[in-house]
């Protein structure tokens, strides 16, 4: 079984055909696409993998030759350009695996092994043109993995479940899913199911016949109907109230919706992509998330990360707000690469919405047309105390509980220990979705300790875990 390589750079070229040797292949490489399309033309390969940026050419652009060539030999597309449009093109090509550089090299040699034993190429290329423009910014590793999963859904319409902090990109990586899958043509209907109050949620989502309840003066159209044919986005579904839980399953399940006050069932054909910032499994544990909804909604989980843990983007993103708030008719700036160092070490707990809105303050405020460090300091310096993990914020936080509680001498320590548990067993109760033994464990304390505070604290485990 032999292996086609394209790859112009010598180094991973070597490291790839020492791996597939391993595995039992035959290499044999080139370093273009004219080579490429001479080596197809006279020899079968089992499988080819291509670089994309090559001296003559673009390896992905170029793949229609090599389908006429070759149609049914899988392809494995390695980039180093790694942005969602690269990913995209790729998974258009119906190439069997995309691999944004650096890549795990045993995983490669994994993937070559199955897309060979698997026997076929999956789809061909696809009909739909990738879309410019796209508008997820970064190329960190996290990111990379993110942009994977997408391409696997814009082909199908499999329900996804956005996972993340707020202001991670959620409703970013929804929309994305829409306008590059197959749903494109349809409307795209986001709702936020935490913003409805629990009475109105029905109406909202499955709408209401004329006269359905009082207010009801004309026949009105849910977000499901509006969604038909299109992507309905469900936003903050871990904070959704129970009862609407339950009709949301039964839309789900029976795949179609009844107006308040109609008879009619109405089939709605709609792409459901539901997100939250909140760990569902607890909520599942304590019994304020249903399961059944959960395992309907998590078909394919896409995690998005925080952006402390892609600090590599933030120079992208911060450079990429300039530019749309320049567009936007703010004065246009650029950045030094000190400057966007120094965004890049700051803690954005807001993730990137908190960025973006720095960035147009900025825009908004900066003096001089090229930013640099010491133009940003002044304007970082009020947020030090926002960061919650370093002692800054916590600093000014004791600071001010002292001056404004100011307990009674000799009751400090006690009283401050007091003032700082119930913070605490809150935040990780709610963590854990009120489940006492998991916060135990997860403090470290015995949990007959923790049931004993949390009763002389007066807090209720479950009351504080759901949602406002
Ligand atoms: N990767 C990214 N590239 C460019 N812009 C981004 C990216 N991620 C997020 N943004 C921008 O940051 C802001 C917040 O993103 P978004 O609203 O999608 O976050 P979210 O995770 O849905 O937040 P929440 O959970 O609070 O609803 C938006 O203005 C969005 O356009």
């Amino acid at each position: 079984m032999s292996v086609l390589l394209v790859e112009d750079d010598d180094s991973i070229a070597l490291v790839i055909t020492a791996a597939l040797e391993a595995e039992g292949f035959e290499v044999v490489r080139c370093d273009s696409i004219a080579e490429r399309d001479r080596l197809l033309s006279q020899q079968t390969f089992s499988a080819l993998v291509t670089d994309v940026m090559l001296t003559d050419g673009d390896g992905i652009a170029t793949i229609g030759t090599v389908r006429d060539l070759a149609p049914a030999m899988p392809i494995i597309i390695l980039s180093a350009q790694n942005t969602l449009d690269t990913a995209v093109r790729a998974s258009d090509t119906g190439a069997f695996e995309y691999f944004p550089k650096p890549f795990d090299i045993d995983e490669l040699a994994r993937t070559v092994r199955q897309a060979v034993g698997s026997g076929a190429a999956e789809a061909g290329p696809g009909d739909e043109q990738p879309v410019a423009g796209l508008p997820l910014v970064g190329r960190s590793a996290p990111m990379q993995a993110v942009y994977r999963m997408i391409t696997r859904v814009l082909r199908n319409d499999l329900t996804v479940l956005v996972l993340g902090e707020s202001g991670t990109g959620k409703e970013l990586v929804a929309e994305a899913i829409h306008q590059l899958g197959q749903r494109k043509a349809g409307p795209f209907v986001a709702v936020n199911t935490a913003a409805i109050p629990g009475e109105l949620i029905e109406s909202e989502l499955f709408g209401h016949e004329k006269g359905a309840f009082t207010g009801a003066v004309a026949r009105h159209a849910g977000k499901f109907e509006q969604a038909q044919g299109g992507t309905l986005f469900l936003d903050e579904i871990g904070d959704m109230p129970m009862q609407a839980q339950t009709r949301l399953l039964r839309a789900l399940q029976s795949g179609s919706i009844r107006r308040v006050g109609g008879r009619e069932e109405i089939s709605v054909d709609a792409r459901i992509v539901a997100a939250t910032n909140r760990d569902l499994e607890p909520m599942i544990a304590a019994g304020t998330f249903r399961e059944d909804l959960y395992y309907r909604l998590n078909v394919v989980p896409i995690t998005l990360p925080p952006l402390r843990e892609r600090a590599d983007d933030i120079a992208a993103l911060a450079r990429h707000f300039l530019a749309l708030a320049a567009g936007e008719g703010l004065p246009r700036h650029s950045l030094t690469d000190d400057a966007a160092a120094l965004l890049g070490r700051q803690h954005w707990r807001g993730n990137v919405r908190e960025l973006r809105n720095f960035i147009y303050r900025l825009a908004l405020l900066a003096r001089e047309d090229v930013i640099d460090a010491s133009a940003l300091t002044p304007l970082l310096e009020p947020m030090r105390g926002d960061d919650p993990r370093g002692p800054a914020g916590l600093d000014t936080a004791v600071g001010d509980w002292l001056t404004d509680v100011n307990p009674a001498p000799g009751a400090i320590y006690d009283e401050a220990l007091a003032a700082f548990e119930r913070p605490l067993f809150v935040a990780v109760l709610r963590r854990t979705g009120g489940n006492q033994l998991r916060a135990a464990q997860e403090l470290g304390i015995n949990r007959n300790t923790l049931r004993k505070r949390l009763q002389e604290l007066d807090i209720d485990p479950l009351q504080v875990a759901r949602p406002a």
